[in-house]
């Protein structure tokens, strides 16, 4: 049997599926030897392995299917964000709701708040395996593509331009919304559900460094001393909310299952993280490198030290 185990190897050596029990079963084969838990070595060895075999590719149909609706469900729900907050805009609800000295920046901002939360909040749509964080991906990606091919000209989408920039200029889509859904695949791809590093820094670029936007425009009147473009209203809501963001978030996928933390130590870790954000978002180079930048790599930095 084990002759034909080792047969069967380059069929099972790669992971067919991986979800954590199962991927767990699989060892990369060391020299065509493979090692298996005694539950699943029973069935092999009483002739279950084409069952075992086509389980697996059952379950990997399952998911590449799971994925690829995550995938479309998510890319439907950026373009009606954008969409909705247009024409929110357009027919003048925003103004009426926050009277603000320039209800595009407020759209945009909401815009910046909302995306990254809810991108991650619909990352428990997908599935266990380890291929769904690059389905995850394509969202943040065809918006990259979208961001680059109006950002150039190469097509025109008032309503995209209109909730995303700050003047309703094409180009302005290149910088700040472009890096801001880099970021967002980035964090998928390398961080995901199971590091509280890409969860947090995607929270403070959005819930953090938005609402440092949107409370310190509205009500900053008292600017940092090293900052004349910053207030400290503005700052503190950025802790506030980067902190809230980040700890709700962390929770959120903690009793989904996906994060075990020690909630005994954890928000004070998260509040050193969003101070560490918070003062590099309030120093004078932000006219050089964008927020959205500067606030996600501090957040990763800080969050990588003291999360390990
Ligand atoms: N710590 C902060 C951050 C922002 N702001 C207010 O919010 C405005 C925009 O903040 P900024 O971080 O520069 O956001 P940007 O994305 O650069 O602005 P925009 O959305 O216009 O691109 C600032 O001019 C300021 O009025 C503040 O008072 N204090
Ligand atoms: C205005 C923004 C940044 C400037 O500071 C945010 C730009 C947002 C992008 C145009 C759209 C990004 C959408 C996300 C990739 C996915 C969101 C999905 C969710 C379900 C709405």
């Amino acid at each position: 049997m084990v002759a034909q185990i080792i047969l069967l190897s380059p069929l099972v050596r790669q992971p067919l599926f991986s979800t954590r029990g199962f991927h767990s079963a699989f060892l990369r084969s060391t020299g065509g030897l493979l090692r298996l838990p005694p539950q699943i070595r029973r069935r092999l060895t009483h002739g279950g392995l084409r069952l075992y075999v086509a389980e697996a590719v059952n379950f990997e149909a399952m998911a590449i299917v799971q994925d690829g609706i995550g995938a479309l469900l998510v890319t439907a729900g950026a373009y009606s964000l954008v969409f909705a907050f247009d024409e929110l805009t357009k027919r003048n609800i925003i103004k009426q709701v926050w009277v603000f000295n320039s209800e595009q920046s407020l759209s945009r901002k909401v815009v910046h708040v909302l995306s990254g939360l809810l991108y991650m909040a619909s990352w428990p749509i997908f599935s266990s395996s380890i291929e769904a964080k690059y389905f995850v991906a394509v969202a943040p990606l065809l918006n990259c593509i979208r961001l680059l091919a109006y950002g150039f000209s190469i097509f025109t989408d008032e309503s995209l331009v209109n909730s995303v920039t700050r003047e309703g200029k094409s180009e302005e889509l290149l910088r700040g919304p472009l890096y801001y859904v880099v970021v967002l695949m980035f964090c998928a791809i390398f961080f995901w559900r199971e590091s509280p590093v890409g969860i947090i820094s995607v929270a403070m670029m959005s819930g953090g460094d938005g609402f440092a936007d949107i409370i310190g425009r509205k009500f900053g009147s008292v600017k940092l001393p090293y900052n004349c473009k910053k207030s400290w209203i503005g700052s503190i809501s950025m802790f506030i909310f980067g902190s809230l963001f980040s700890i709700l978030m962390l929770y959120y996928f903690s009793i989904l299952g996906y994060l075990y933390l020690d909630w005994r130590v954890t928000p004070e870790k998260v509040f050193l993280v969003s101070l560490a954000a918070t003062l590099v978002e309030s120093l004078p180079f932000s006219e050089v490198i964008d927020d959205n930048i500067t606030v996600p790599v501090t957040s990763m930095l800080t969050a990588s030290l003291l999360f390990t």
